[in-house]
């Protein structure tokens, strides 16, 4: 255990901050989603390896030509008509001669079941040998991608999907009949490198997914490239990502020759309907005082607490429990499975208030969140204000156009410098109204917080 040195108060340590695992967050994502995410406030940048051939885009599956069987695996899954980068995305990789295709997009917004497609169609299923490799950055990820494919290959019973995943034993030299394998970049490598079981000069198709993550994890970054050197040079070569950083598109430029690019931009989200505050307190148990002060008002709809670490959550979660409040806790203790039951029953109203950590931070859409509380002030390693994480909190009480409400507790010297670097950061529009202090908290009138002011 690292204990802190002056940043973080002396009983914490960094054990019990929250550090969001992208990978986990990705999983989360997917056990959680219902529907694509189609958001009208999103426009398609494209730029093609070859600027002047025709782009096509299509609005329909049909217009795929794709074999029946697929057609109606892809109904089966109850898709109707293509999502916004499928539209693009789908015509790239099915195109004579094939197209190599780097796209980034948010999570959700349909790049797996676009890959997972495009390997059902052009797998030869009377080829009894690999022919689509897919990488991605954990276990579980990569089963959640082979249930993609296996739903959607349902009426293709000849296509066969392979995990390439620890604990799966393969025997050495015997050469595997699946046409899709799926895997983790270590495993992959050894299977073909070690064992034998792919001849990577025999694959047509190979997708690197969750690229951002990948990246980021000690090893993968360097066996994927191994893995992409062998392959054959008209080998279709596919690269998805959430984010679209510097080393990111390093990464993209070393591993997909002559890429086709498509990205899906988002507007820059602003904070312009979000009415933020504050409230000054000497310690936690102030900020509590002041938590229940506003408690009536986060009620009103739902609110979310975020706390800097695990201990600071359970204890709040906890106490607000003991007060006869219906409270949800979320945090990095919990596995997986566990975070999508406690944010499904969130979303479906079952609890009013959730108290968490920075694991809930980005990416996990819960629509009905008007409030925002920062019970802790969101800090960086180095103790200064992280900027990022402060949007992407407050950023989700005023989704799709919604009025939303945060309000900040501030504690003491050290976080009234944060607040300032957060105002001097996001600055104007973006500006910090006071609350009155806990101790006059209780005096303010309800009225000053009605639904109807707060645009509920
Ligand atoms: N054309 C479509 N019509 C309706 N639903 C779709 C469509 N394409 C995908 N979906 C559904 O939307 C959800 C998100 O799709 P998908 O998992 O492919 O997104 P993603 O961009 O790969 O996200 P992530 O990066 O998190 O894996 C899934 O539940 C999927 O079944």
């Amino acid at each position: 255990t690292l204990v802190s040195t002056g940043n973080v108060e002396p009983d914490e340590t960094w054990d019990d901050i929250d550090q969001v695992d992208p990978a986990e967050a990705s999983l989360l994502n997917k056990l959680l989603r219902r529907t694509v995410v189609e958001n009208d406030r999103v426009h398609v940048e494209v730029i093609q390896s070859d600027p002047t051939s025709p782009l096509f885009s299509v609005k329909t599956f049909e217009e795929l030509r794709l074999k029946t069987e697929l057609l109606k695996g892809v109904y089966s899954m109850g898709f109707n008509r293509p999502s916004k980068i499928q539209e693009t995305a789908l015509p790239l990789l099915l195109a004579h001669p094939p197209g190599n295709l780097v796209a980034q997009s948010q999570s959700g917004t349909g790049k797996t079941a676009a890959f997972s497609l495009a390997m059902l169609s052009i797998v030869d299923p009377s080829n009894k040998w690999t022919q689509c490799l897919c990488i991605a950055p954990t276990y579980e990820l990569a089963l959640q991608i082979g249930q993609v494919i296996e739903h959607m290959g349902q009426f293709c019973p000849d296509v066969k999907v392979a995990y390439a995943i620890r604990g799966n034993r393969v025997e050495r030299g015997v050469k595997l009949q699946e046409q899709i394998v799926i895997g983790t970049p270590g495993t992959l490598l050894d299977w073909c490198t070690k064992y034998k079981v792919i001849d990577l000069k025999k694959i047509s198709m190979f997708v690197l997914d969750e690229a951002d993550v990948m990246i980021d994890t000690q090893g993968f970054r360097d066996q994927s490239i191994r893995i992409q050197r062998a392959l054959r040079k008209d080998c279709q070569m596919l690269l998805f990502s959430a984010t679209f950083e510097d080393s990111l598109w390093d990464f993209a430029e070393r591993v997909i020759p002559d890429a086709n690019v498509i990205r899906l931009k988002r507007e820059e989200q602003t904070l312009d309907n979000i009415k933020q505050f504050h409230v000054l307190c000497n310690n936690k148990e102030e900020k509590l005082e002041a938590l229940y002060n506003l408690y009536g008002t986060l009620t009103i709809a739902q609110a979310i607490i975020f706390c800097r670490t695990r201990a600071t959550a359970s204890w709040l979660s906890a106490i607000l429990k003991q007060e006869g409040h219906q409270v949800a806790l979320l945090s990095g203790d919990l596995t997986v499975e566990q975070r999508a039951a406690v944010i499904e029953r969130f979303r479906n109203g079952k609890e009013k208030v959730l108290v968490t950590t920075n694991v809930c931070s980005r990416g996990i859409d819960v629509e009905q969140v008007s409030i925002v509380v920062n019970f802790d002030l969101p800090v960086d390693m180095e103790g200064n204000a992280d900027h990022d994480t402060y949007l992407h909190r407050i950023g989700r009480s005023g989704r799709f156009g919604k009025r939303g409400f945060a309000v900040n507790m501030v504690e003491g010297d050290r976080d009234t410098r944060i607040l300032h670097q957060i105002q001097e950061h996001f600055h104007v529009p973006y500006k910090l109204q006071s609350l009155p202090g806990p101790s006059t908290c209780r005096l303010i009138d309800p009225s000053s917080f009605s639904s109807s002011k707060l645009g509920f």
